[in-house]
Formats: structure tokens, C-alpha cells, sequence
């Protein structure tokens, strides 16, 4: 691809996150011989799911970092998968835990999510995690995804204060969480949902748009602002003539002339992701090291 210099490069800031938490982790084991350990569950078959669960391993390991996989048949209960949970909670040598989503039908998703212990939720997706966040507390997890896009956006401005930043989405998992941080940055924040009557009036008036939306090519051309920060969250597999490609929220085409700064999809948010991923699990990993001299 032709050097540009509004194309925001996820793939490589997350290569030098992952670089910079690797020497981190090294650290942390070598003064304190404690290996940051991430558990990651999965309950069936979802072929994306798989993908994801295998790049997360990878990216653990390659980080100098101990994962331990747990991939569960489709038919497992609800019991079940609590009596893996509550295992890998009491298990000392693990730091970090998350169960990929979605779940089979059979299992309620929040009852799995409140019971993962809110000190090893790496996913930052526990209720008391989302309470710290609402409340501005700074000693929660803070989920993977908006974290990977704010630090996207400030490497593009390092100061987000006093911005509009309208967030199309409002997932406990990305719009919400997203909406508090940029809030907590300084920015004015907008929240469009399926309600909203006219999302394309809301974006024009932005600074930064995040979309997350699940939605092919939503945000179109004529829906930003010449200048504005445009942080696509979407992925979304289409079908073309030769197989298939993923593509984000965002009409790029369309949209970059007019952006000061666009994420691409793939390589944009997605790596971040996983980045933030093994950043939280070397910070589950210094709190349970923190936690062990406090007791001593
Ligand atoms: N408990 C839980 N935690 C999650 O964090 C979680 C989850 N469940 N369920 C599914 C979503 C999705 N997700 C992605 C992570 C990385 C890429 C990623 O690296 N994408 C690459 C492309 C990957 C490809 O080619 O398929 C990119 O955008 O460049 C994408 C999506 C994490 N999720």
C-alpha cells in the first residue's frame, strides 16, 4: 500500500505495544519469577470465535507470556462452564481470564461474566469493572477494544480535550465504554443507537467519529466533516468474486479523502485489540505480584 499519512497503522503500533509489553513481562518474572498467565475459555464451535481464540494464544506467547486454552463442546451448561470459571479464579499461577463471546444459548452470558473473578477480567467486561469505569475510578480493567482506540486517537492527537466525538454504537462492550473514555479525555460525546433519528446529522458535526456498528459501509462520504478523526471498529465479512474480505463500518473509499486520519479495516482496531489484550493481562499479573508483598 502507497505510504499515507491519515492511514492510521494499528497493525503496527500494536507490534510495538506487544514489543514494549513483552520486555515488561520479561521484567516482572525475572524480578519477581511470576510468569503473566492468561486463560482463555471457549464454549463451541463459532469459526470466528476459533480464529480470534488462536490469535490471542499466539499473541500471548509470542509476548513472553504462559496462555492456557480451554475450548468447551457446544452442549456445555451453564454449570459446567461456572465450575471451569471458578477453577481458573482459584488457580494462583493464572492472572488474566476471559470466556470469548458469544456463547451458546443455553448459557446466560452475565451470569458467566459476573463470575469471573473482576481482578483477572482482562476483558474489563465484569460489572464491577464497568462500575469502576462509569465512576471515573482508575483501578478496573478497562475493555480491550476502546482502549486500543484511544490510543489510536491519541497518537494522532495527543490532547482529545474539547473535541466532539460521536460514538455510533452503544455495546456494553465497545460504544459504552468508548463514550466514558472519551468523556474522561475532555471530549464532548454524542451516542447514536438504533433509536436515534438522524445519525448522519450527529457525525457531521464531529471531530472524531468511532463507529461500531456491525454494519458494512454505514458511514458514507457525505456523513463526515472534512478533517475529522474516523476510528472504524467493524468487522464484517462480505462476500466478493474471489472468496470473501473483511471491511469495516466505514465506505473508506468514500470517507478517507475527507478524513485528517482514518483507521483501516484489517489493520486497524482489530490488532489493537489484542495488544490491549496482553497489556491488561501484565497488569493482572503485576496487581497479583503487588497483592503477594502486601500479604507478606
Ligand atoms: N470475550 C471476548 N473478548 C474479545 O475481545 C472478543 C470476543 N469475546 N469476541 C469476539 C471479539 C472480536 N475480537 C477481535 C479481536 C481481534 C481482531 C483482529 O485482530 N482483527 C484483524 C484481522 C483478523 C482477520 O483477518 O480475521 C484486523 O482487524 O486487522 C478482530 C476482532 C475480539 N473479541
Amino acid at each position: 500500500m502507497v505510504s499515507d499519512a491519515k492511514l492510521i497503522d494499528g497493525k503496527a503500533f500494536a507490534r510495538r505495544l506487544r514489543h514494549d509489553i513483552r520486555d515488561q513481562a520479561q521484567g516482572l518474572h525475572a524480578r519477581h519469577g511470576v510468569l503473566p498467565t492468561l486463560a482463555v475459555v471457549m464454549v463451541g464451535e463459532d469459526p470466528a470465535s476459533a480464529v480470534y481464540v488462536r490469535n490471542k494464544v499466539r499473541a500471548t506467547e509470542e509476548a513472553g507470556m504462559r496462555s492456557v486454552s480451554h475450548h468447551l463442546p457446544k452442549s456445555t451448561t451453564q454449570d459446567e462452564l461456572l465450575d471451569l470459571i471458578a477453577g481458573l479464579n482459584a488457580d494462583q499461577s493464572v492472572h488474566g481470564l476471559l470466556v470469548q463471546l458469544p456463547l451458546p444459548e443455553q448459557i446466560d452470558r452475565d451470569a458467566i461474566l459476573d463470575a469471573i473473578n473482576p481482578e483477572k477480567d482482562v476483558d474489563g467486561f465484569h460489572i464491577v469493572n464497568a462500575g469502576r469505569l462509569a465512576v471515573g475510578r482508575q483501578d478496573g480493567f478497562i475493555p480491550c477494544t476502546p482502549m486500543g482506540c484511544m490510543m489510536l486517537l491519541r497518537s494522532v492527537v495527543p490532547n482529545l480535550a474539547g473535541l466532539h466525538a460521536v460514538v455510533i454504537g452503544c455495546s456494553n462492550i465497545v460504544g459504552r465504554p468508548m463514550a466514558r473514555l472519551l468523556q474522561q479525555a475532555g471530549c464532548t460525546v454524542t451516542v447514536t443507537h438504533l433509536k436515534t433519528r438522524d445519525v448522519a446529522a450527529e457525525t457531521r458535526r464531529a471531530d472524531i467519529i468511532v463507529v461500531a456498528a456491525g454494519h458494512a459501509g454505514l458511514v458514507r462520504g457525505d456523513w463526515v466533516k472534512e478533517g475529522a478523526i474516523v476510528i472504524d471498529v467493524g468487522i464484517n465479512r462480505v462476500d466478493t468474486v474471489s472468496g470473501s474480505r473483511l471491511v469495516g463500518d466505514v465506505a473508506f473509499d468514500e470517507v478517507s479523502p475527507r478524513a485528517a486520519a482514518i483507521t483501516p479495516v484489517p489493520g486497524g482496531v482489530g490488532p489493537m485489540t489484542i495488544a490491549c489484550l496482553l497489556q491488561n493481562t501484565l497488569q493482572a499479573a503485576r496487581q497479583f505480584v503487588t497483592g503477594v508483598i502486601m500479604v507478606e
